[in-house]
């Protein structure tokens, strides 16, 4: 999930290079960045979910890994000098003219990779599960996504760096870079295999290589179960809304303080590096609070508020006040509101749906988000361009409008929060309780929705 991360977010501290260099527009930028979630939109995503249950952690993960690896040398190859002048470039250029043929078939890459990275976020939810069944389940979870935050650290780190290294900057270099961790972390995943091989031999595990049961398996009749549920509802729009304003932010983030504070892409990805960096960091301690403290239903309230202060921050004092350390501060906040969500959202669902159902719960949750997810980025791409009318400059947008959209999502997802917070009082569904019972330090809520004595 590092070098996944990681190559999600190669090419967003390079929007204005690429700009300059490939000719996209950041319309074109922002269909590009929605696509990774496009063909998990049309269905894939849920037949991952099945072919997860069916096949299961160690023949998905491979060819989650193996996706990833496909789809990134796709786009490698369509950012490369080596794509220039071909017949598969003319064609590409010939229709919907105002996308460049190299946006469209790296759009292309970016679709199967974003395949394999969110089947492979499913197969690591399973896989953890399995491995810390009745162990510390919020922690290990935290931990995960602290890894993979410290990929979108790194990456913001050295993308610009990599970009200049042959002096003349060029975003082949960093794409190509990934893309070599990405085959590396295949042989992570095959190796992950044997282990787990020899985990299940040890358990007695029989099936799949996972705990998988009957009573787990993907059932299309659990489909209509779930989406009839109120609650799959809030939880789905509170994560939807919320992760909109994250992830298509950033791919934005680093453009918005270029453009606010008349920095170079470097100066920039290094403020914004900050943002994942406090998520790695916090993520783990939240999880560890939450399976002892409980409060997961207020620390999401919390995190929502935080994210709308940061977001109008952006949007209303920053480009009337063009300061780094106000930046900075803002950057730092969002970095703790990204540690409260996730920490408390993900250990949150086996509380709220029952645990005959929760893979595909999970699996429907992921869904649900990737339609915004897909939507937003392509969204905010509109917005940006349709507010800075005549401006050629990739450097002298005006974010305030596409900075006030993010914090509307915030709002939204801070009434979701509230809703919950208050279903739980009513329902006692235990959002707000540990997930370690205190008299007995054994007994943990597990992500597979059973607590274990
Ligand atoms: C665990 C969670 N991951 C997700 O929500 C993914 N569906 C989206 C990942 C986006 C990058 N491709 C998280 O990272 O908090």
């Amino acid at each position: 999930m590092l070098f996944a991360y990681m190559f999600v977010d190669v090419m967003s501290p390079l929007q204005s290079l690429i700009e300059t260099q490939r000719g996209w527009s950041p319309e074109s930028f922002g269909y590009y960045a929605g696509a990774e979630y496009i063909f998990n939109v049309l269905g894939f995503l849920i037949l991952a979910g099945i072919i997860l249950d069916k096949m299961g952690v160690r023949f998905t993960g491979t060819l989650s890994a193996s996706l990833m690896v496909g789809g990134a040398l796709i786009k490698l190859y369509a950012v490369s000098n080596m794509f220039e002048g071909t017949g598969l470039e003319s064609w590409l250029d010939s229709w919907w003219t105002s996308m460049p043929g190299s946006a469209k078939l790296a759009a292309f890459g970016f679709m199967i990779f974003g395949c394999g990275c969110e089947m492979a976020g499913i197969t690591v939810s399973k896989a953890i599960a399995k491995w810390f069944n009745g162990k510390e389940m919020a922690l290990a979870m935290g931990l995960e996504m602290a890894i993979a935050r410290i990929g979108v650290f790194a990456i913001f780190s050295i993308s610009p760096r990599l970009a200049d290294w042959m002096g003349t900057p060029t975003v082949v270099i960093p794409i190509a870079f990934c893309s070599a961790l990405l085959c590396i972390g295949l042989l992570c995943f095959i190796a992950f295999s044997f282990m787990d091989r020899a985990y299940d031999a040890e358990t007695g595990t029989s099936k799949n290589s996972g705990a998988e049961t009957a009573e787990e398996e993907f059932k299309v009749s659990d489909v209509a179960k779930i989406f009839s549920s109120q609650l799959f509802w809030i939880v789905a729009l509170l994560c939807v809304l919320y992760y909109s304003a994250i992830f298509p932010f950033q791919r934005y983030a680093a453009n918005m303080l270029q453009c606010n504070l008349d920095l170079d892409a470097t100066q920039a990805a290094d403020i914004f590096r900050w943002f994942p960096i406090g998520a790695a960091i916090l993520t783990p301690f939240l999880g560890y609070f939450l399976d002892r403290k409980g409060k997961g239903a207020t620390m999401l309230i919390f995190g929502a508020v935080l994210m709308i202060v940061c977001h109008l921050t952006f949007a209303l004092v920053l480009p009337s006040v063009p300061s780094t350390a106000i930046a900075f501060s803002a950057i730092v906040v969002l970095g703790i509101s990204f540690s409260l969500v996730p920490a408390a959202l993900w250990p949150s669902v086996p509380k709220i749906m029952e645990a005959r159902y929760l893979g595909s719960a999970y699996s429907l949750i992921f869904w649900v988000q990737n339609v915004g997810l897909c939507l937003f980025p392509i969204l905010i791409g509109q917005v940006l361009q349709a507010s800075n009318p005549g401006i050629t400059d990739p450097l002298k947008y005006n974010y305030t409008v596409p900075m006030l959209v993010f914090a509307s999502l915030g709002v939204l997802a801070l009434g979701f929060g509230i809703w919950l917070k208050i279903l739980d009082a009513r329902n006692h569904y235990g959002l707000e309780l540990p997930n370690i019972n205190p008299t007995k330090e054994e007994g943990i809520m597990t992500s597979e929705g059973m607590t274990m004595e």
